[in-house]
């Protein structure tokens, strides 16, 4: 117990003195409404703790605090043991609670330097809750393991409602201590042991033979005497089943008992009362009076002897904030029996005063042993009592008050008190008037500071917690740090590679193609004069150009390695040829794949547009295969490139399948574009498929408008021409005028000069054998030889010139017949490669395959980059879950070093009432 609560033997009995009654009563009103105060904060930071611990950040139970463990403390809060220990030497010499607040309060003042672990508990004197500690009964009634494991068993959430339950409770108390120190009136519990002589003792006090008494055990119940004034004036006794509710203005809540059934009411308690309410008058004046002596009013508790029986209820009615004081009764006869060294024991922690009354002294006869033995027992039993043993322990004989006399049935002025009952109630007096304010304030101060103890231990630790919390969350995002900027950085040179390989890819396949085509149509003109060319070079996309790919200074080496491989796919003459060869169902293969020559023989001057036309087909084949290539090629590329792709993704994984929009590039391309072009429709009905097919009728047959369309489309970009829409067949008048503008003085050498005229004419005249003219065409061929042969009118002259004319048309038809198919041949491949360039097609398809490329290829780099995105989120949502934790730790860090504070002045003030100063 504090210091601070126990009276000095010398202060006591202090003789009643009316005005210093009156006095100390003024102080006792002061120092009332200081503790009032008090208990309101502490109930307002109970309040604010039991809120918080509902909805902001529940409190943390460690077992440290439920198994004080010095070991386990220090671990736990982690604390300067060395600091602590001196700081608690240096106090040795004040009471251990002074003791162990200065060492709190040095503690506390360190506090400012934020440094948890100078604010640990004091190893030397580790604490267990008094107050708050859970109350494992309701969350483990049958367990039988001990306290701390079942703290560590709980879940975070359960001690959180336990401790709430506590907080609950504690609140509760709080507020009856409020009622109580608001109330006026005092209340002496007077228990003991069974026959100790307490009924009697209480008749003595009162000087009034009013309780029952007998040899034998006989009060069944709680006696409480009080002032009749209390009652109205009236003597009266209520029987009462429910303190609580009981009002004796009410008569509903009481049953009145005639005086001369109280033996059988105490003795039996046949209808089970919980305690009887006796209102009289004190035998002696007001002055003398204990129960009303004009400054405090008073009430004597007679109770059931102690037994395992009434045990409980005693302990229970004890701990009721009403009673001020208790007067334990011991028979001297029996010393301490078990029930009441247990009693001792408990209420011992309760309550601030006990008095101890060992009665039946007059029938001990080695009195100074029997002191002596007592004494000793008090002393294990009751520190407290025994060190302030002269004002709290009492030798008396209720049956013998009177100086040398017998007992007590009524007051007797006459007669002079026995020097050690008198004393006894001159204690008892000090205690109910001098010492007042202490009994009746002591309990509330004294459960305050527990309290407040226990909320700073608790604040302490919880505090020390939230800022370990608070480091180790520190650490983790610092750790974290790194690993996001990595991320970062590697998505980052992730999704640029993936970016390079898909735009080298496109780059690649757009140049393969545009080359390829180009070179095609360049080999078509060489056969075409030249005939067949064997060992034809290969098409220039093999390492040269790859390096001219992949050498740009925004691929790197390993995508370099993508296109240098040896598997590159250059297409080999060989494997043209093949292709050409299954063209044509034959097996041959030696033959260049583009010798026009080989593959479309000329057929005699009859078939000349036979020729064209297979001529045409040959062409368009050799463009389709090419073509065919070339998407071999980009296939083979696409299947690499993404495979490189893939193996950026963060985890290593299997890539998914790989799939060229063959189908539907041209058309989705077309839709783009027009949609980019403003709405600018092209109706471009044509598949693209592999399989293409050559020279289509059908499709000649709509090829201007088609090619108007394809020409408007690719001047603005959006034209895709196919290999259908080349109309370069040739016509009657484009062989004639091909062999005059070319080989005008090949002719006239060979017809002489003065068939020059004829040569005029048989440039006109319509050739023969073709069947193959439109006849109105030659109709009017022949109509203008006509017209033009009428003009000579010479005889002679017709003859001559109808002569020449035989001769010129026959040097002409062998002249034609000699030449016509190279003519054809040039002319053809002229031709389309003027339509090529017209259209732009070498352009176009390369565009379509890029886009190709562009298309498969593009989903694996969103791949990559959503891999890495999704990461990325998850460290993102990491790192918030984890500022908001700290957020939180922070909160409750701060939350418990402001409570660490309130908590310790509060208790500081509390403790500075000051009870026995004057
Ligand atoms: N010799 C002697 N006898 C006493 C003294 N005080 C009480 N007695 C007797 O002890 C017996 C029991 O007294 P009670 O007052 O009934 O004792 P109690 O403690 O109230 O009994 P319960 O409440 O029934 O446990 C009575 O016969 C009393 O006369 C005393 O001081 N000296």
């Amino acid at each position: 117990m504090d210091s601070s609560l126990t009276t000095s033997v010398d202060s006591l009995p202090r003789p009643v003195d009316k005005d210093y009654a009156l006095h100390r009563q003024r102080i006792f009103q002061e120092q009332s409404q200081k503790l009032l105060t008090f208990i309101r904060d502490t109930q307002a930071l109970l309040e604010d703790l039991r809120q918080t611990n509902r909805s902001r950040f529940q409190v943390q139970y460690p077992q440290s605090l439920w198994h004080p463990d010095p070991a386990a403390l220090s671990s736990t809060i982690g604390g300067s043991a060395a600091l602590l220990t001196a700081s608690a030497s240096a106090a040795s010499e004040e009471s251990p609670r002074w003791d162990r607040r200065r060492s709190l309060l040095s503690e506390v003042s360190a506090l400012d330097s934020s440094v948890v672990s100078d604010v640990g508990l004091d190893p030397t004197t580790p604490q267990a809750l008094k107050i708050l500690k859970l109350d494992l009964r309701l969350a483990h009634r049958a367990s039988a393991v001990d306290g701390s494991s079942l703290v560590g068993s709980l879940e975070q959430g359960s001690i959180a409602n336990l401790f709430d339950e506590q907080l609950a409770q504690s609140l509760a108390h709080l507020a009856r201590l409020h009622a109580r120190v608001a109330d006026r009136s005092s209340k002496v519990l007077v228990t003991g042991d069974l026959n100790a002589g307490k009924s009697t003792l209480v008749n003595a006090l009162l000087r009034r033979d009013i309780l029952p008494w007998d040899q034998q055990p006989c009060t069944m119940l709680f006696c409480e005497v009080l002032d009749a004034g209390e009652n109205g004036g009236q003597e009266a006794i209520h029987a009462v089943w429910d303190n609580h509710t009981y009002d004796p203005r009410d008569s509903g809540t009481f049953v009145l008992v005639h005086p001369d059934d109280l033996d059988d009411v105490v003795m039996d308690n046949p209808d089970n009362y919980q305690l009887l309410k006796v209102y009289t008058v004190d035998g002696r004046t007001d002055g003398d009076s204990l129960l009303r002596n004009g400054v405090a009013d008073l009430a004597l508790i007679d109770s059931p002897g102690l037994n395992r029986d009434s045990l409980k209820t005693t302990q229970l009615f004890t701990r009721q904030e009403e009673i001020d004081v208790i007067v334990f009764v011991v028979n001297s006869e029996n010393h301490f029996t078990l029930s009441g060294q247990e009693f001792l024991t408990t209420a011992g922690k309760e309550k601030a005063y006990i008095f101890i009354v060992v009665n039946k002294f007059d029938s001990i006869r080695n009195k100074d042993r029997c002191r002596r033995l007592i004494l000793e027992q008090i002393k294990q039993l009751s520190p407290h009592t025994y060190a302030n043993a002269p004002e709290l322990v009492h030798f008396v004989s209720a049956t013998h008050m009177y100086a040398g006399g017998s007992g007590a049935t009524g007051a007797d002025p006459a007669r002079s008190l026995a020097p050690e009952f008198s004393a006894l109630e001159e204690c008892l007096r000090s205690f109910t008037l001098e010492k007042r304010f202490t009994s009746k304030l002591a309990p509330a101060q004294r459960y305050l500071l527990n309290v407040l103890d226990d909320l700073l231990v608790l604040s302490r630790v919880n505090h020390t917690l939230a800022a370990q919390r608070v480091e180790s969350i520190n650490e983790d995002l610092k750790t974290a740090v790194p690993v996001y900027q990595s991320l970062l950085s590697r998505r980052q040179s992730a999704s640029e590679s993936a970016n390079r390989l898909l735009d080298a890819a496109c780059e690649l396949v757009r140049q393969v193609t545009l080359q390829r085509l180009d070179a095609q149509l360049r080999r078509f003109s060489a056969r075409a004069v030249d005939g067949p060319v064997l060992a034809a070079a290969p098409l220039a996309l093999g390492p040269a150009k790859v390096e001219a790919v992949t050498s740009a200074p925004s691929v790197s080496s390993d995508e370099a390695t993508l296109f240098a491989t040896p598997e590159t796919p250059v297409v080999s003459p060989t494997a043209v040829s093949t292709t050409v060869a299954e063209f044509h169902g034959s097996t041959e293969s030696a033959l260049d794949p583009d010798d026009l020559v080989a593959h479309v023989p000329w057929p005699g001057l009859l078939y000349t547009f036979h020729y064209i036309a297979q001529l045409k087909a040959f062409l368009l084949s050799r463009m389709e295969q090419e073509l065919q290539q070339c998407e071999l090629f980009t296939e083979d590329l696409v299947d690499r490139v993404t495979q490189q792709i893939n193996d950026l993704m963060p985890e290593a994984g299997p890539r998914k399948p790989v799939h060229i929009p063959w189908d539907t590039i041209e058309e989705d391309l077309a839709a783009a574009t027009a949609g980019a072009a403003n709405g600018v429709l092209v109706d471009h009905h044509h598949t693209h498929d592999t399989a293409r097919p050559i020279g289509d009728a059908d499709v000649v047959a709509t090829l201007n408008q088609e090619r108007l369309a394809a020409e408007d489309a690719a001047a603005v970009g959006l034209g895709f021409p196919s290999v259908s829409l080349f109309d370069f067949s040739l016509s009657l008048s484009d062989l004639v005028d091909l062999r005059f503008e070319f080989d005008a003085a090949h002719l006239l050498s060979v017809t002489g000069a003065s068939l020059g005229t004829f040569a005029m004419v048989a440039s006109k005249l319509p050739l023969l054998g073709g069947g193959v003219f439109g006849p109105l065409d030659a109709l009017a061929r022949l109509a203008r030889v006509g017209g033009f042969l009428g003009t000579f009118t010479h005889r002679g002259m017709r003859y001559l010139t109808l002569a020449g004319a035989a001769l010129a048309g026959a040097s002409l038809v062998v002249y034609l017949t000699a030449d016509l198919d190279r003519t054809i041949r040039r002319r053809m491949v002229e031709r389309l490669q003027r339509q090529s360039r017209t259209l732009r097609y070498a352009e176009h398809q390369s565009h379509i395959l890029l886009h190709a490329t562009h298309r498969a290829v593009r989903p694996f780099v969103w791949d990559v980059q959503t891999a890495y995105q999704h990461l990325i989120e998850h460290e993102e949502r990491e790192r918030a879950q984890k500022l908001e934790k700290r957020f939180v730790a922070e909160e409750s860090r701060d939350y418990y070093r402001a409570l660490i504070k309130k908590s310790d002045i509060l208790s500081r003030l509390v403790n500075d009432v000051g009870l026995e100063s004057e």
